[in-house]
């Protein structure tokens, strides 16, 4: 189980999930899978300096939220990427005892903007010199405490009126920037430009549980690749062997490992993500379940094994408490993000990778779903493309979300009875 040493406990990987199949043999996972796993080839000497965009990441002491190895971090020569800080680890979930208070806006302008009003690329432009703008105070609203499901620790902090910091990462930004003036505008976080908070940078957005009365939340990774095609690249040019994830993956699967990964006692990163997808759902369905918090405070991170179409209906039944009109809602919701993931002129020109949706509802049946995670969603070079749901080759750069959508609305439709 990981967790920040000083996080409290309601995400404490509690309740965990019954699989009931044996390992399928690989011959027949390859058949289903839809992803080539490309082999990596040591090509030259290591360039150690940090390079955009926000891929591989984060600091080796900065573990995640609630997953459950207890182990994470990436190398130092990866750190930059994200642009994280060591000055702000504090501990978070649930945030009920941060402080609401003021940030120091970076990113608001007064160019015809009201105070409120989400940042669109343009107000960006106008406004992005402006420092330590103070907006007019407005009534602070109370709240639940904002709970983190998964991600790294030290990555979130409460802002006031129902927004959220999250750490400074460039690559995000710009994809927030292009979100706020896009057709996915209302399935994403509204987006409110750059504050900091003791010497950090953030990212301002709204805290999706905010209008949430005890939510319960779940965290789907879509896709059925979870890294950039650039990582594979760079730990081809540059292998830095993970020790933090060789040791999360014999934690799962002590056989996981190669002879000649049990002897370096280390994986490449892109190797445990390949093991990551394969083991899950990620593969062969194209998402995968990350965490689930629910309403009276447990949280349950184990889902590294749930990878069949019953174990996933299982989940989500359980998640809903077999309330089917809560799931009738996300299918509705889940049909409406197709339709405009369709036609969304982002969409088509980005490679979305490592994005999840997070699913809310609570017991008065209000719920939604909304995209999140822009750190590994890059801009595809001009002219090129993707249609989402294309099976993956090295190069073409197709991340299966589509097809990942279409398979979890497909369950969806099975669990619930015909109108
Ligand atoms: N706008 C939001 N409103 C409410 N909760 C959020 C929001 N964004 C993120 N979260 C919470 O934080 C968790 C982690 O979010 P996110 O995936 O953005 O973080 P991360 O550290 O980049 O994760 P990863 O480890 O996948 O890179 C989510 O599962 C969710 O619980
Ligand atoms: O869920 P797990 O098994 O704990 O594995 C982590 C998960 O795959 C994250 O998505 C990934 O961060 P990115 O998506 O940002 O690459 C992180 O890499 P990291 O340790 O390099 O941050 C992994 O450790």
């Amino acid at each position: 189980m990981t967790k920040t040493p000083d996080t409290p406990a309601p995400c404490a990987g509690m309740g965990d999930v019954h699989h009931s199949h044996p390992e399928e043999p690989m011959e027949q996972l390859s058949r289903r899978a839809r992803v080539a796993v490309p082999e990596l080839v040591v090509t030259c000497e290591c360039d150690q300096s940090p390079r955009e965009p926000c891929s591989g990441s984060h600091q080796p002491d900065e573990e995640s939220i609630c997953s459950d190895s207890g182990l994470s971090g990436s190398p130092a020569s990866s750190l930059a990427l994200r642009k994280l800080s060591n000055s702000s680890s504090t501990g978070l979930s649930p945030a009920s005892s941060f402080e609401e208070c003021e940030e120091d806006l970076m990113g608001y302008s007064d160019y015809n903007q009201s105070p409120g009003e989400p940042l669109t690329a343009d107000l960006w432009k106008k406004s992005k010199n402006m420092v330590n703008w103070s907006p007019t105070p407005v009534a602070v609203k109370k709240r639940s405490p904002w709970v983190q499901v998964v991600g790294h620790a030290g990555n979130f902090q409460m802002g006031s009126d129902g927004r959220l910091l999250k750490k400074f990462c460039e690559c995000e930004q710009q994809c927030f920037l292009q979100l706020m003036s896009d057709s996915l505008h209302p399935f994403v976080p509204g987006y409110y430009g750059v504050t900091q908070r003791d010497e950090q940078d953030y990212n301002l957005m709204d805290d999706l549980l905010a209008d949430f009365d005890s939510p319960c939340i779940m965290d789907c990774k879509m896709g059925s690749r979870t890294y950039l095609e650039e990582e594979l690249e760079k730990a081809r040019e540059c292998p830095q062997p993970r020790r933090d994830m060789y040791l999360k993956m014999i934690a799962v699967d002590p056989n996981a490992p190669t002879a000649d990964e049990r002897a370096r006692q280390a994986v490449l990163k892109t190797r445990y993500m390949q093991w990551r997808e394969t083991l899950s759902s990620t593969a062969t369905l194209g998402f995968r379940i990350e965490g689930i918090k629910k309403s009276d405070g447990t949280c349950n991170t184990n889902f590294k094994r749930t990878k069949y179409k019953d174990e996933v209906i299982q989940t989500l039944e359980d998640f809903v408490d077999s309330n089917m009109l809560i799931l009738r809602s996300y299918q509705q919701r889940l049909k409406e993000l197709r339709g405009v993931l369709e036609k969304s002129d982002f969409f088509k020109a980005h490679e979305v990778v490592g994005s999840s949706l997070l699913f809310v509802h609570d017991l008065t049946g209000k719920a939604g779903i909304w995209m999140i995670d822009f750190g590994k969603t890059v801009p595809l070079p001009p002219p090129l493309t993707l249609d989402h749901r294309s099976p993956w080759v090295e190069g073409n750069r197709e991340d299966g979300y589509l097809w990942g959508l279409d398979n979890f609305i497909d369950i969806l439709t099975n669990i619930l009875p015909e109108k």
